[in-house]
């Protein structure tokens, strides 16, 4: 062990393994996770190449293999839980993306919700078999966002009772979809719904795409995979061309609408329905974006605690990277940052899970709350995460941009998080008409619920002006409730901003469209201040629960600083609402100062307590142990091109232009 890592271990205030229970929901959840990651631990299937030093098609190939792989080890063990098979998976699959992931995450949950039960009887048994693969085809090469203007349609012929697909232009060919390329023999398919002569837009159908035994592409089917991308070179995301496909009426999903086999259309109660399954992802990736962030934070606060480098006094030896300020500014916000995404995170899988739970019963109350909490804690967290990862990356100096760091895998592998399952400009709009329909309502007495309930009290606010002016509105920096009543005032003060905004725009004669993109800033500026109270105030009633007074002390630490560098960073918007004076922001930054050199001394614990074993982070740098040089100097010692003293291009192209000069 590392000295350095090992003193900090033993300085910590708290109990790290307590703060794991509570990351994990309890003891028994932590017990049965490391139960399960010893399984992949310790099993030789998984001692694999490193996929560094691996081609694309080669990484491909050993991405399946592996997928294959842990789907017949689950079975042996009995691993059906899907929180069980969530561990196995992330320990499996480190920060890599999984081969047939969309089969799991899209295709599976598609069918559930939205299959009629004699559609789930006939495909969920194929699917859960792997007889089909499947992957879900809705992004085209000329629309990915714009979802209503998708061109693929599916019309619908009586005669045959069959649906005939086409992709009209070369705009409409799918592009995209993982798995697409070369795994998946099935894709739902969204497409623009013909019948009776009429369109009934966006619907989605099961499209074989690949014979299954031969898996070779069925006629009309022009498919394949797309290249290589930024990341996700595991990943075969592909284009799918259809040229009269045609497939029987039972494949449209008709859980909701319906195509009669005369060809009559029956409506759905809702047609938003058809785009629950990109609801359900928006909602799990804010707890991976509190993964992604964590694992980067546990790689640069240790290697800052083992990295020395430069001279803070004169004649004594190099210092501790993470003992300078600049370095505590850069990590420790972020490590904070970790956890207040980790509780958000859990937030947003119960709240999916309590309203779809509704949705099932036939009640679609809360499906725009749902929507536009998802929408926004998807845009705001994958954001932050993906700009803090590379602040991780950079924090490591030169030896970050190695992929022995691991930090690099993990910024592109993460990174179009905010591009996929919704650009997260667009969702944040999408958010933002949410809260201004909310606004409105409230302004005129209507009581809105939920997490915009905060503009209840401002539009009570509007009719007592003068408690208004009484009340002391600048925060007290020190204390976090405060804090959180500050972030509430601002995210309603900036939804007012902006519903004034589109109403001055609309004034001056525009459309309805052309005033809403005339404000769009102030729109997406709305939404990232509910979406960041809403992750202050979830982060401090966290708090409550946690008993151990050490553990408590620590997490409050974190919470505040949360908090803080969030007004630190959106200073303006704090003066603006009268929320700070000026005076206040010396003593925010003095503020911010004490509470880095309260938490450093927690910080390699605050990491510990993630819990994430070596085998999962995969990095030099972010080894448990702090064994860094060694290991970077045996790691480049695997690299290809040291496999021959010599390389085959001295011989081909040095030599003979030594030779010739
Ligand atoms: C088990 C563990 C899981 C871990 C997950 C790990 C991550 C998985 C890794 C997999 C990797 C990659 C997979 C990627 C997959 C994809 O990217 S699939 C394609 C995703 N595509 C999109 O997200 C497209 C984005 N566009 C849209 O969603 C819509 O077009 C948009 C919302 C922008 C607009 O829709 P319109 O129909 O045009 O609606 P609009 O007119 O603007 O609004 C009408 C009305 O409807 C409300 N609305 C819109 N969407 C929804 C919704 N989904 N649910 C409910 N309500 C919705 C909207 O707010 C409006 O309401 P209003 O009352 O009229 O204001
Ligand atoms: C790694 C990866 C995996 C993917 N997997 C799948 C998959 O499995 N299945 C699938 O169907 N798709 C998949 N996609 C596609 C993905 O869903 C789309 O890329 C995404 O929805 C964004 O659409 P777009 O690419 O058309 O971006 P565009 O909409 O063209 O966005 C480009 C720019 O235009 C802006 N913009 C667009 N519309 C508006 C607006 N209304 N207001 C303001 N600004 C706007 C955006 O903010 C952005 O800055 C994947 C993409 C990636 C990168």
């Amino acid at each position: 062990m590392n000295p350095d890592l090992r003193k900090e271990r033993e300085a910590a205030t708290f109990n790290t393994e307590l703060l794991t229970h509570i990351l994990d929901g309890g003891s028994e959840r932590t017990r049965r996770r490391r139960e399960i990651e010893s399984l992949v631990i310790g099993d030789p299937d998984f001692c694999h190449e490193d996929a560094n030093f691996l081609s694309r098609s080669e990484r491909y190939e050993a991405a399946v293999k592996k997928s294959a792989l842990m789907i017949m080890k689950m079975r042996e063990y009995g691993i059906s839980d899907p929180d069980e098979i969530y561990y196995y998976k992330c320990i499996a699959n480190g920060s890599h993306p999984e081969a047939i992931g969309l089969h799991f995450v899209m295709f599976l949950p598609t069918l559930k919700s939205l299959c009629t039960p004699a559609q789930m009887d006939k495909w969920l048994p194929l699917a859960l078999s792997f007889q089909v693969i499947g992957t879900y085809a809705q992004t085209e090469m000329g629309h990915g966002t714009h979802i209503r203007a998708l061109e693929t349609t599916a019309t619908f012929d009586p005669a045959t009772q069959e649906f005939v697909l086409n992709s009209p232009t070369v705009s409409s060919i799918k592009w995209w979809p993982g798995g697409l390329g070369k795994t998946s023999n099935h894709a739902i398919v969204l497409a623009q719904l013909y019948t009776q002569g009429q369109c009934h837009g966006l619907h989605a159908f099961i499209v074989p795409i690949r014979a299954m035994g031969t898996h070779e592409p069925l006629p009309g089917v022009v498919v394949g995979d797309i290249g290589p991308k930024f990341g996700f070179d595991e990943i075969d995301n592909g284009f799918l061309k259809l040229e009269n496909v045609r497939i029987p009426r039972e494949n449209m999903l008709m859980k909701y609408a319906k195509v009669e086999p005369d060809g009559r259309y029956i409506k759905p109660p809702s047609d938003k329905l058809t785009y629950g399954t990109m609801v359900f992802i928006r909602s799990m990736v804010v707890g991976e974006s509190a993964k992604a962030i964590s694992k980067a934070c546990t790689i640069a606060i240790r290697y800052s605690t083992v990295r020395r480098q430069s001279e803070l006094r004169p004649g004594e030896p190099e210092p501790q990277i993470l003992d300078y300020q600049t370095q505590q500014f850069k990590l420790l916000p972020l490590l904070a940052t970790a956890y207040a995404f980790h509780f958000v995170g859990q937030y947003m899988r119960q709240t999916y899970l309590r309203i779809t739970g509704d949705i099932n019963l036939g009640d679609f109350s809360e499906l725009p709350e749902l929507h536009a909490l998802s929408a926004g804690l998807k845009a705001f967290t994958t954001w932050v995460a993906s700009a803090g990862i590379e602040v991780c990356r950079m924090s490591c100096g030169g030896h970050g941009y190695s992929h022995c760091s691991s930090l690099p895998g993990i910024y592109v592998n993460f990174t179009p998080t905010c591009t996929y399952e919704g650009e997260n400009t667009v969702m944040m709009l999408q958010t933002a008409r949410y809260l201004l329909k909310s606004y409105t309502q409230a302004s005129a007495g209507q009581k809105v619920s939920g997490m915009v309930s905060y503009l209840n009290e401002m539009s009570q606010q509007r009719l007592q002006p003068q408690q208004v002016s009484a009340r002391s509105t600048s925060v007290n920096l020190k204390d976090l409730s405060s804090l959180v009543e500050a972030y509430k005032i601002r995210a309603s003060k900036l939804v007012e901003l902006a519903a004034k905004s589109l109403q001055t725009e609309l004034q001056l004669m525009k459309t309805k469209e052309d005033a809403w993109n005339h404000c769009s800033i102030d729109l997406v500026r709305a939404s990232d201040a509910h979406c960041h109270f809403v992750i202050v105030k979830l982060f401090c009633s966290k708090l409550a629960e946690v008993e151990d007074t050490a553990v408590h002390s620590a997490l409050y630490s974190l919470a505040h600083l949360y908090a803080l560098h969030g007004v630190y960073q959106n200073t303006g918007d704090f003066l603006q609402a009268g929320l700070l004076t000026v005076p206040q922001l010396t003593q925010v930054t003095q503020q911010l100062k004490e509470l880095l050199s309260q938490i450093r001394p927690n910080s390699v614990a605050l990491v510990d307590a993630f819990d994430y074993r070596d085998e999962m982070l995969n990095s030099v740098l972010g080894r448990y142990d702090g064994n860094v040089y060694d290991n970077m100097f045996e790691w480049a010692r695997k690299s290809p091109l040291n496999q021959t003293e010599v390389h085959n291009s001295f011989y081909k192209y040095l030599k003979p232009l030594q030779s010739k000069l």
